[in-house]
């Protein structure tokens, strides 16, 4: 069945939540999962200053994801963001779409890592998944593609994952991988609030921001706490549920947009279900600093007849919606 997505806060002992359903502290490792002891302990007032200095060093990096929002907030625009997934149909089309994305004036492009047990995606990112899997793509062959594409770019890449790879390779060490690919940022959609103190700090000493998602049903004080953990932006999930182009933007939206910008100045972009000029057009028009588009986007490029297609159809999508923002 698929992962349906709930509130944060309601996720509680043995019910599954999108970001709560990383490990417990202390509970048994599921199969397959890596357990994880709990974020390291609180570290002293100083190393909260230092992590809280490095964020806002960050911050002031125009190449940065927040140096990126800041820019766009000083010329009134709404940020575009695609997501598509690495290694489907293969990496050498991934990197061109990198490029294809980034000349389309894409904001900030967020790069899934192809992942067995997507919790929280769609049947079309789930199929990505598989077929970039099926093909043998590793996290290693998508940090050598990375590092080769992100000097190219003009945008700030963010790198999605789910929280059990980063767990495998050890979060110090999976925050240096990613640095020194050139990637921006992170989004890891299972990571619960409570864990995110130490990944976040580790992800600040790397020039990273640790992008969190607050949800339609996540109660204002767990909301508020998000905000302000968030970096880079905060990512208003649209729809409760999976990922997946739907037909309408929930009318919701607007209102969940006013009580998050009530609690923070922090850029606030919205996904799930995003996928047309109107869509796009609705959801900046309600104040929302950026949109995500994801599915649409990974149908194209996957399940096209070829990759060059594929990339064609990309491509037009890419414009139509960065047209529609203008
Ligand atoms: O696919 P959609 O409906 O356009 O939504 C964006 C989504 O794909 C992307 O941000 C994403 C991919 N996998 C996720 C898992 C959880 C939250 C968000 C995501």
């Amino acid at each position: 069945m698929a992962f349906a997505l709930k509130a944060a806060s309601t996720a509680t002992a043995g019910s599954a939540s999108l970001a709560a359903v990383g490990p417990r502290r202390g509970a048994a490792p599921a199969a397959g999962r890596v357990s994880f002891r709990g974020a390291a302990p609180a570290g002293p007032a100083v190393a909260v200053r230092a992590a809280a200095a490095a964020a806002a060093a960050v911050a002031q990096d125009r190449r940065s994801i927040s140096g990126k929002f800041a820019e766009l907030r000083e010329q009134g625009k709404t940020a575009l963001i695609p997501f598509i997934v690495a290694g489907d149909p293969d990496l050498a089309t991934t990197a061109k779409a990198l490029k294809i994305l980034d000349a389309c004036g894409s904001d900030v492009i967020e790069l899934g890592v192809p992942y067995s047990d997507p919790l929280a995606d769609g049947p079309v990112i789930q199929a990505s998944a598989t077929r970039a899997l099926a093909k043998g793509t590793t996290f290693d062959d998508v940090i050598s593609m990375v590092k080769e594409v992100t000097p190219e770019l003009s945008c700030p890449v963010s790198l999605f994952t789910y929280y059990n790879p980063i767990l495998k390779r050890g979060i110090p060490n999976f925050m240096t991988i990613v640095k020194e690919a050139g990637l921006r940022g992170l989004v890891v959609p299972d990571v619960p609030l409570e864990e995110t103190e130490f990944l976040r700090s580790e992800a600040a000493k790397n020039n990273l921001e640790l992008v969190l998602l607050t949800t339609p049903t996540t109660p204002n004080e767990r909301m508020e706490k998000i905000t302000q953990a968030s970096e880079g932006f905060i990512y208003l999930v649209s729809a409760v549920g999976v990922t997946g182009t739907r037909t309408n933007v929930s009318g919701k939206v607007q209102s969940l947009l006013q009580d998050i910008k009530k609690v923070t100045e922090k850029p606030v972009a919205v996904g799930f279900g995003v996928s047309t000029a109107e869509h796009v057009k609705q959801i900046a028009g309600w104040g929302a600093d950026g949109v995500i588009v994801g599915s649409a986007m990974v149908r194209l490029l996957g399940e096209s007849a070829s990759p060059e297609e594929g990339l064609k159809m990309l491509e037009e999508l890419a414009k139509n919606l960065k047209s529609a923002l203008e």
